[in-house]
């Protein structure tokens, strides 16, 4: 079973005057199967937390792992590859490139590894099939709505089987009834994938819905 571990991680931002601190020693542990919403005020680090976890950003100290496996050890092109592999990300305002079809933006990850193969393809189509997109594969993301479009980001973060999901805000932009709907998917599918899940969020319904709640507090997790 995957695990991911997080120990005493910390990371500050250079300002004009102190520099700031925003996250200090921060630890966790989850397994495959696990989720975790990551709650906190606007400018506590949440992001800031999502990134290092994504490896789209360095902790200043202390180490990130999944399976005993630093990535940040590897070399640029070496950890691009490791995460595409092994990270799913869900943004709030789901990235989809407008001119590519539904299909086509959930095969956007296998791109990186070449062409998208045909076992690529019929995962693909089975997970638009689970996140309830199989009537519209060929349409734009213009054509669809805010909740389905952060259905088809769902089914892309979930294309290479990653290890780990991340969101920041993923039914932000939703009216409650469209957003428990695109949380019920999610974790749906993320059980069904075994992954670890750990979703940034204001929002109170989806933190429920995880299993653990911790909150970013002057840069150090506490219980939530
Ligand atoms: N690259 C950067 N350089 C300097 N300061 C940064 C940088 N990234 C984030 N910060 C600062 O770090 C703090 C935490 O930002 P972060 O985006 O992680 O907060 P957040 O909890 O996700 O906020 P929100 O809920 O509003 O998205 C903020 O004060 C922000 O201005």
């Amino acid at each position: 079973m995957t695990i991911l571990s997080v120990e005493n991680v910390s990371k500050s931002f250079p300002t004009a005057g102190e520099p700031l601190d925003v996250l200090r020693d921060v630890s966790l542990e989850l397994a495959g199967g696990q989720s975790m919403a990551i709650v906190g005020p606007s400018g506590s680090g949440k992001s800031t937390l999502l990134q290092i976890l994504g490896t789209l950003d360095r902790p200043d100290d202390g180490s990130v792992k999944l399976d005993g496996e630093d990535p940040f050890v590897l070399d640029d092109t070496q950890l691009a590859h490791w995460r595409n592999q092994r990270v799913g990300f869900i943004f709030q305002d789901h990235h989809l490139l407008p001119q590519l079809s539904v299909i086509e933006n959930v095969l956007v990850p296998s791109l990186a590894v070449g062409r998208a193969s045909a076992d690529h393809i019929a995962r693909a189509t089975e997970l638009l099939q689970a996140v309830g997109l199989s009537q519209r594969t060929g349409h734009l993301p213009s054509e669809l709505s805010g909740g389905e479009r952060e259905r088809v980001a769902i089914a892309r973060a979930l294309l290479m089987r990653p290890a780990l999901v991340l969101a920041d805000e993923p039914t932000g932009n939703l009216d409650r009834r469209t957003a428990e709907s695109v949380t019920a998917v999610l974790q749906t599918l993320q059980k069904e994938n075994d992954a670890i899940l750990i979703c940034v969020t204001h929002s109170g319904a989806l933190a429920a819905a995880m299993d653990q709640r911790q909150e970013l507090v002057d840069g150090r997790l506490v219980a939530g």
